[in-house]
């Protein structure tokens, strides 16, 4: 099965567009665990298993892996997702971009090591830095287009004087997405919650391709806008939310409180569909 359809798979079974983010940082542990970098997969695993019924996709971010020296964690996360949950497809946010030669490497890395069944990239250093990881068959590549950070503006926002019609840069990789880059169907695009605008605008140009949304929950996106931006009924979006999600509670209960508020993300969502 390849990625686009795993996404349909989650989303009709779990009735979700929420992805939820881990993005593990122990010293926001709960106490038992708490500033124990050896305790990163056992609190990661337990709120997947918390969640499992309320998400799209699942979002490791591997700088929270490796910072603390944890990427054979992430290698154990990734076999206990795919042995005991893989109907629910990972994103591994990576945000690698390269020249050809070493983006082979990172795409071994992303689906040989890992076995993530998308990742995030940076398309700027062009398209051969994309095409290493379009080999690999069924996977699915999200190239960074309108971030959710403020610091986007500077480049994002910019017109390409060079271009017909003159677009601005995160219209351009919208284009290229939908289009000439997207040779098997693999390619989605990250848009950020926090900018609905250009969500809307994003879906105007690249219809088809699933999005991957960050920015509602800690950083405040609006998840009503989002959804009323970007959802169409045949092309995925997957609205992530981490830190709100993941440290619902510092308490003993944290996997059941990030249950709740995934609950909670998930139905919100969903309801802003018929809105
Ligand atoms: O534009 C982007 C692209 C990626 N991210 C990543 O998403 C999560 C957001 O986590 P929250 O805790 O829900 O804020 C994080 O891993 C970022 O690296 C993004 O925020 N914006």
């Amino acid at each position: 099965m390849n990625f686009i359809d795993m996404l349909r798979g989650a989303q009709q079974r779990n009735g979700s567009m929420l992805c939820v983010g881990l993005d593990p940082e122990p010293s926001r542990f709960p106490a038992d665990l708490k500033n124990d970098a050896s305790r990163i997969y056992e609190f990661c695993a337990r709120i997947c298993d918390a969640t499992e019924d309320l998400v799209i996709a699942f979002k490791p971010q591997i700088a929270y892996f490796a910072a603390h020296r944890a990427e054979d964690q992430l290698e154990r996360l990734m076999r206990h997702l795919r042995d005991n949950l893989p109907h629910v497809p990972v994103i591994l946010d990576a945000k690698r971009g390269d020249i050809g030669s070493t983006a082979e490497q990172y795409a071994r890395e992303v689906f040989e090591r890992y076995g993530a069944d998308a990742v995030t990239l940076s398309p700027f250093m062009g398209f051969d830095s994309v095409q290493p990881y379009l080999k690999y068959e069924g996977k699915g590549a999200f190239l960074l287009c309108r971030t959710s950070n403020p610091g986007g503006d500077d480049l994002q926002n910019q017109r390409l004087a060079s271009v017909e019609g003159q677009p601005l840069l995160y219209e351009h990789v919208a284009r290229l997405a939908q289009g000439p880059w997207n040779l098997n169907g693999q390619l989605g695009l990250v848009v950020g919650a926090t900018y609905p605008a250009e969500i809307e605008r994003v879906r105007a140009i690249a219809p088809t391709v699933p999005l991957l949304i960050p920015g509602v929950g800690a950083q405040g996106g609006d998840a009503v806008a989002t959804v009323r931006a970007g959802w169409r009924a045949d092309a995925p979006i997957v609205v992530n939310s981490g830190r709100a999600i993941i440290y619902a509670s510092d308490g003993e209960g944290y996997a059941e409180a990030a249950r709740r508020e995934a609950r909670r993300t998930r139905d919100l969502l969903e309801a802003a569909k018929a809105s």
